[in-house]
């Protein structure tokens, strides 16, 4: 193996690993190597030169090192669960980083009295959610899925229905411990190396690799009350979910929701396929479609959060909340389960399209902050306008607090105070149907980025992807000076995260990059 990285110019001799006293296991198995060049989007394959099995955060300070001081250079890509969609994770001229295996990952620490919980960074958030609650605690911010890894989420934003309230994950996060592009292993915090700390969170895996969270913890509800009613009024659904979650830490704490999402119903067979895959019976959603303006209808769920103890206060709290509310009526569909089955909800989704072999199908997902402003403009040019009557999947659409989000991350978001997620969560089929190929829902992504950009709508991507750095630039727009100076000071060689496309490595040509 040592004499392929030398072959490949990519160490001077096998000094240059075991001088370093490398443990983990590099490999070029070719299970490893082809694990390693898969995503979740299935539309991007790209094999690694070797992939490395850490034993520890100092064995990847390590394997940086190598990377930094080597005078050939290669590329260093962490790794969580790969469930990136356009090859974020991936690297063709270096070396892959398994952080999410099972095996020698550092054990939890959980602090019940300060309520946080230091995790790896490849830890699985099931896995944060399943070992906090047996303390009755639990992180306060999700994602709608939780087969995601702590650091891949980090470097996002981590959002779903809880967000408006608690702000995304990486408003919940009190210190990291990094790997910088320069090997260096640094903790860092508000207090402690907080440039550092700020790049990261939110940093598309720019600035170092996480090797240790400390997340922010709450006591854990017992039960979950999860409400779900239709509209067919655009304005009204929005003008609903903005007064709702305008509530959020106001008296009385009758008010208070603890998660609101939103989605869009354009396909009026409800299949499963293709709706709001985690709540039941999209059945009885088709024979609504008579009341549809535009032949779209919208779903709105709520939930809230309870002890046992205090059941019977729920309904009256519910009830008070609904009454202000402007669904089509008789429309609510409600369902109570235990806090860990509503957070693994998307799990449940999973299974039931793993059974019918719709998974492991191409994801091309398109994730978009819309303004406050602007989203009525969206709905009638996208859910009524270009996107027709075949979603290909979830259409999420849920509203957000910018003072929820810290402005000095390098996360990117609308410049507005109230801005929403638009997601559209499609998987391509290569079935008769042309409307559900990969092709036709990517062309579709493309009419949809158009759109904005002719009216004017200034989006930004979630989970963002871009072909040239001009468009990065654009994408991160004031925040770009300070993003290229964090670089250039935490990865000057520009060894991390090759796979997100916004800087080329420095030690090949750019022919060699973009090619
Ligand atoms: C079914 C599904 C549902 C989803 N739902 C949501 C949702 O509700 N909300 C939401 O916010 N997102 C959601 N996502 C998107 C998800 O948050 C991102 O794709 C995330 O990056 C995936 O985590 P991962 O561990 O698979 O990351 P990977 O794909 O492995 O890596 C993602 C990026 O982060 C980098 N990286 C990975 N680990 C580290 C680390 N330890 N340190 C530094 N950089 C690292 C990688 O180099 C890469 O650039 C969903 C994705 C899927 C597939
Ligand atoms: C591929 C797939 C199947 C279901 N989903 C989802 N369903 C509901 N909410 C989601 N949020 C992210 N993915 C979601 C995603």
């Amino acid at each position: 193996l040592y004499s392929l990285l030398m072959t490949a110019g990519l160490i001077l001799d096998t000094t240059d690993i075991l001088s370093f006293g490398i443990k983990g296991n590099l490999s070029i198995n070719p299970n490893d190597l082809s694990s390693a060049s898969y995503d979740f989007g299935g539309q991007k394959q790209v094999e690694p030169l070797a992939v490395f099995h850490p034993v520890s955060a100092e064995d990847i300070a390590k394997l940086v090192k190598v990377a930094y001081e080597s005078t050939q250079g290669f590329t260093v890509s962490a790794r969580g669960h790969g469930h990136s969609v356009n090859g974020q994770a991936q690297t063709s001229n270096g070396i892959v980083i398994q952080m999410s295996e099972s095996t020698n990952k550092p054990r939890r620490v959980l602090n019940e009295k300060l309520r946080y919980v230091d995790v790896w960074g490849g830890e699985l958030w099931i896995d944060v959610l399943k070992s906090t609650l047996r303390h009755g605690l639990a992180p306060k911010s999700w994602t709608d899925y939780l087969y995601l890894s702590v650091g891949g989420t980090l470097s996002n934003a981590g959002i779903s229905g809880q967000a408006f309230n608690h702000g995304p994950q990486i408003s919940n996060v009190y210190e990291l411990d990094v790997i910088t592009g320069k090997g260096e292993l640094k903790t860092c915090s508000e207090e402690r190396n907080s440039e550092l700390f700020h790049a990261v969170l939110g940093g598309l895996g720019q600035f170092g690799i996480i090797t240790r969270a400390r997340i922010a913890l709450e006591p854990s509800p017992q039960r979950v009350r999860w409400i779900r009613m239709v509209y067919s009024n655009f304005s009204a659904f929005t003008q609903d979910q903005e007064y709702l979650i305008s509530l959020h830490g106001q008296p009385p704490d009758a008010n208070k929701l603890d998660y609101l999402e939103g989605s869009v119903i354009v396909d009026q067979t409800g299949s499963l396929h293709n709706c709001r895959s985690s709540f039941p019976s999209p059945g009885n959603i088709s024979s609504l479609f008579g009341f549809a303006e535009g032949g779209v209808l919208y779903s709105l769920e709520i939930a809230k959060n309870y002890q046992q103890s205090n059941a019977n206060s729920v309904d009256q709290e519910i009830e008070a909340l609904l009454k202000s509310l402007n669904y089509i009526p008789a429309t609510t569909f409600t369902r109570d389960l235990s806090y860990v089955d509503f957070l693994d909800r998307v799990h449940k989704a999973e299974l039931k399209l793993r059974s019918q072999g719709l998974w492991d199908v191409p994801h091309p997902w398109l994730n978009l902050f819309v303004p406050k402003s602007r989203v009525e403009e969206f709905d009638k040019g996208v859910f009524k306008g270009i996107l027709g009557s075949n979603s290909n999947g979830p259409i999420l659409i849920y509203p957000m607090n910018k003072n929820k989000w810290d402005k000095r991350t390098s996360a990117v978001t609308p410049d507005h105070e109230v801005f929403y997620l638009v997601a559209l969560l499609r998987s391509a089929l290569d079935n008769k149907d042309s409307s559900q190929t990969l092709e036709y829902l990517s062309k579709q992504n493309g009419q949809i980025l158009k759109f904005c950009n002719d009216n004017g709508i200034k989006i930004k991507q979630y989970l963002p992807h871009y072909a040239t750095q001009k468009e990065w630039i654009d994408h991160f727009g004031d925040k770009w000076s300070t993003f290229y100076r964090r670089k250039m000071e935490f990865d000057p060689k520009h060894i991390l995260a090759p796979g997100q496309g916004i800087f080329y490595p420095n030690f090949l040509s750019r022919r060699e990059h973009f090619n």
